[in-house]
């Protein structure tokens, strides 16, 4: 069954907290987007795990150097999965693992900007890597690009990971996403932007169930 990962992608602490806790029954994992976790650090990592205990926390560094000196102290704070560039060295994606493995949990290749994605997600893979994320960035989803190529090649590599899905997924792309291979789709303005954000993750809760 296919995990749903809520992007989280308010600056406003307050507003962070409440979206969370309208989509809490429908979703997985809630995303602590990169600009989010930015502004408001390790204690909202603090405060959405202490409500939150029962869902996995991703907290979206996407970091780019000194991974284990970076991750550590996001997991040891109650985050469940951290990001790190496939555009960054080789050392910074095996530091986040190495991270990620002492404190019971996951690293997450962001496959965003990088140009051989096959190699790079074969690499990480190799280094034991747990997710490889397929990711069109909100800046290139406003130049329309879409994630759904790079899906069906990261998919089609068989790799012994999980694959997540983020770049504008809504609930007319979410079933075939799922459907192409995605073990974790990922959604943000497609909840947060709606009239009632609960009734929309309820309503991709069900589309993903179904599909
Ligand atoms: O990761 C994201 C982006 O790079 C900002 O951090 C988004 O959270 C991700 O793209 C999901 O959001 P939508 O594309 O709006 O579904």
């Amino acid at each position: 069954m296919a995990e749903i990962q809520m992007a989280l992608d308010s600056l406003d602490f307050d507003a962070t907290m409440a979206l969370a806790e309208q989509v809490a029954p429908y979703v997985d994992i809630l995303e602590i987007g990169t600009p989010c976790i930015k502004y408001n650090g390790l204690k909202l990592v603090k405060a959405l795990k202490a409500a939150h205990p029962d869902k996995k926390i991703l907290v979206d560094l996407k970091t780019m150097d000194a991974g284990e000196y970076e991750a550590t102290p996001f997991f040891e704070a109650g985050g469940d999965i951290t990001t790190v560039l496939g555009a960054s060295d080789e050392a910074t994606m095996k530091g986040v693992i190495k991270a990620a493995n002492a404190n019971n949990a996951e690293a997450q290749i962001d496959l965003i900007g990088v140009e051989d994605k096959s190699a790079v997600a074969k690499q990480a893979a190799a280094n034991g890597a747990h997710i490889i994320g397929v990711h069109t960035g909100l800046d290139a989803q406003a130049a329309g690009q879409t994630p759904f190529e790079d899906l069906k090649t990261i998919a089609g590599l068989g790799l012994n990971v999980k694959v997540s899905v983020a770049g504008g997924i809504n609930k007319d792309t979410i079933q075939s996403t799922v459907r192409a291979g995605a073990d974790i789709v990922v959604v943000g303005a497609a909840i947060y932007g709606a009239p009632s954000p609960a009734e929309s993750a309820k309503e991709l809760r069900a589309l993903v169930d179904a599909a």
